[in-house]
């Protein structure tokens, strides 16, 4: 695993900044003792198995120290934040931050605005980022360390794609949980006693999962292959179709990305 050079700092440790420093520190990406975490209420349980730590309730005095930042608190309280470090590399998961933004909480250019899921914490989340102007060749390289220590990343090419893949990623799997929680519902209500049912779809979403992230093939081709194969689950395929089904699920993905551009905002 490539390592991170430098001092590291994240700030904000909660679902997501937890998922991604313990996928760091188990990666052995950055040491304990160059990983600097700011929160207001000091260490937290996920990284206790890891000493050497640096924790501080001073963000100021973290960007003093650290070369890396990494922001993960919640928007509206990372947009308030003024780091004057014009010489630092600055990364944002916060949903909804600008580059524009995040160049005025840093005070310089090398900012990067990504997204990903706490998924880190296994080691499978998806993080996307695109880089603003001033950021460097080598920034890119650490920006790389970071994601892969989560799971798969990716550099985009425009900014909005971010909003895009924050609307799809949501906390853990987001609106895959939701599918699964009407298929769980949907086997209860047939009589499947709930924990039966529970550890049905679990083991059913976690092959799903498996199959399309070990395949080249788009998610299109394995409906296609049931639909062609005509069986039960074609039946219930083309229901879903009749009944609109992408278009519902385009509409839930557009309210998400549409929210990303106001979230945090309302709290002025
Ligand atoms: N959860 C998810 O699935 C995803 C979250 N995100 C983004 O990640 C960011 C964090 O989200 P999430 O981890 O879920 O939120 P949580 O509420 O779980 O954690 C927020 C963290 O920020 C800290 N914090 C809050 N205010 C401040 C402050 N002023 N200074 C320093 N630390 C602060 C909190 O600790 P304390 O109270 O001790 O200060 C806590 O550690 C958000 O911007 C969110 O949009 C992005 C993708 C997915
Ligand atoms: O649902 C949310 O607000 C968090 C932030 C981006 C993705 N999930």
């Amino acid at each position: 695993m490539d390592k991170i050079s430098g001092t590291f700092g994240l700030v904000g440790c909660g679902q997501l900044g937890a998922a991604l420093a313990g996928a760091l520190l188990r990666a052995e990406a950055v040491a304990p003792a160059r990983m600097w975490v700011a929160n207001r209420s000091g260490p937290v349980p996920a990284l206790a198995g890891h000493a050497g730590l640096n924790w501080t309730a001073d963000v100021g005095l973290l960007a003093e120290r650290c070369d890396t930042l990494l922001l993960a608190l919640p928007p509206a309280a990372g947009r308030k934040l003024r780091l004057a470090g014009a010489g630092r590399l600055v990364i944002s998961v916060m949903a909804g931050v600008t580059v524009e933004e995040l160049g005025a909480v840093s005070g310089g250019a090398r900012v990067v605005r990504a997204m990903s899921s706490p998924a880190a914490a296994i080691g499978m989340a998806c993080s996307p980022w695109f880089a603003a102007a001033g950021v460097r060749a080598a920034d890119r390289a650490t920006v790389r360390a970071l994601f892969a220590a989560c799971g798969t990343t990716d550099e985009v090419p425009a900014e909005s794609q971010i909003d895009v893949f924050t609307a799809i990623t949501g906390p853990v799997p987001g609106f895959v949980a939701a599918f699964a929680a009407s298929v769980q519902d949907y086997a209860q209500a047939q009589g499947v006693a709930p924990e039966v049912a529970r550890r049905a779809v679990g083991q059913l979403f976690h092959a799903a999962g498996a199959m399309l992230a070990t395949s080249e093939r788009p998610a299109a081709d394995f409906v296609e292959e049931m639909v062609d194969y005509a069986g039960t689950t074609a039946a219930g395929l083309g229901a879903l179709r009749a009944a609109g089904l992408s278009d519902v699920i385009a509409q839930g993905l557009e309210a998400a990305r549409r929210r990303c551009l106001t979230i945090g905002r309302e709290e002025g």
